[in-house]
């Protein structure tokens, strides 16, 4: 059974998304490592309501964030690594020893890179009048959302799109992407 540890800075939606899942039987893996950078995220709380081992690691609680990552990875024999909103670049030697994938909140290429996260990539999209957006599930190599992509679903704005609108249908869908994504992993 693939084992899966999540990597988020905020409040890791994805992680609930799989973690639902696999209650429930849709997918086929086990959550046994919850990591964040930030120790107030959300993902923390939901970990421990969910009785799932979780853990802080940042340049203030180690003097290599990533060395500290690659270690938890290995104790708890994750080799997959899903990162659900996290927001710093993960270091080449991750990427290149674990199988980590990434959710992008926009079509990829397009909209991604550098300052891409978040409500940035929502404003850019409409700053633009792009028709359509959407969700990249992708596997993540040394740079920020170039590694290989394994699902993209798009969705159309509406005319009068917000940022706030859009911002909540790309959650919403990205919740069956990633899902969608697992199962095909
Ligand atoms: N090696 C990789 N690491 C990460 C990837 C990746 O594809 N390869 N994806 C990101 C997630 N992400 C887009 O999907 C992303 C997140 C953050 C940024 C960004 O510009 N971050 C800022 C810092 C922001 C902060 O400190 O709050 C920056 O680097 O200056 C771009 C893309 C996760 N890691
Ligand atoms: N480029 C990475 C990026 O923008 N990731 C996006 O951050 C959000 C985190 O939301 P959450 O903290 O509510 O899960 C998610 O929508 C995810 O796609």
């Amino acid at each position: 059974m693939k084992r899966v540890a999540i990597l988020a800075s905020y409040n890791g939606s994805g992680f609930d998304a799989l973690h639902v899942a696999l209650k429930n039987g849709e997918l086929s893996i086990e959550i046994p490592l919850v990591i964040s950078n930030n120790s107030s995220a959300k993902v923390l709380k939901n970990a421990i309501n969910y009785g799932i081992d979780n853990f802080v690691v940042n340049s203030k609680t180690d003097q290599n964030p990533d060395e500290k990552i690659e270690e938890l990875l290995n104790e708890y024999q994750c080799e997959y690594l899903f990162l659900s909103g996290y927001m710093k670049k993960v270091g080449i030697n991750i990427s290149k020893n674990f199988k980590v994938i990434n959710s992008h909140p926009a079509l990829l290429p397009n909209y991604g890179g550098k300052g891409m996260y978040g409500r940035f990539v929502h404003e850019a999209v409409i700053k633009n009048s792009e028709k359509t957006s959407g969700v990249t599930i992708h596997e993540v190599n040394e740079n920020y959302d170039e590694g290989k992509i394994i699902l993209q679903k798009e969705l159309i704005l509406d005319k009068d799109e917000s940022v706030d609108s859009l911002e909540k249908k790309i959650k919403e869908l990205e919740q069956i992407t990633i899902v969608e994504a697992f199962k095909n992993i």
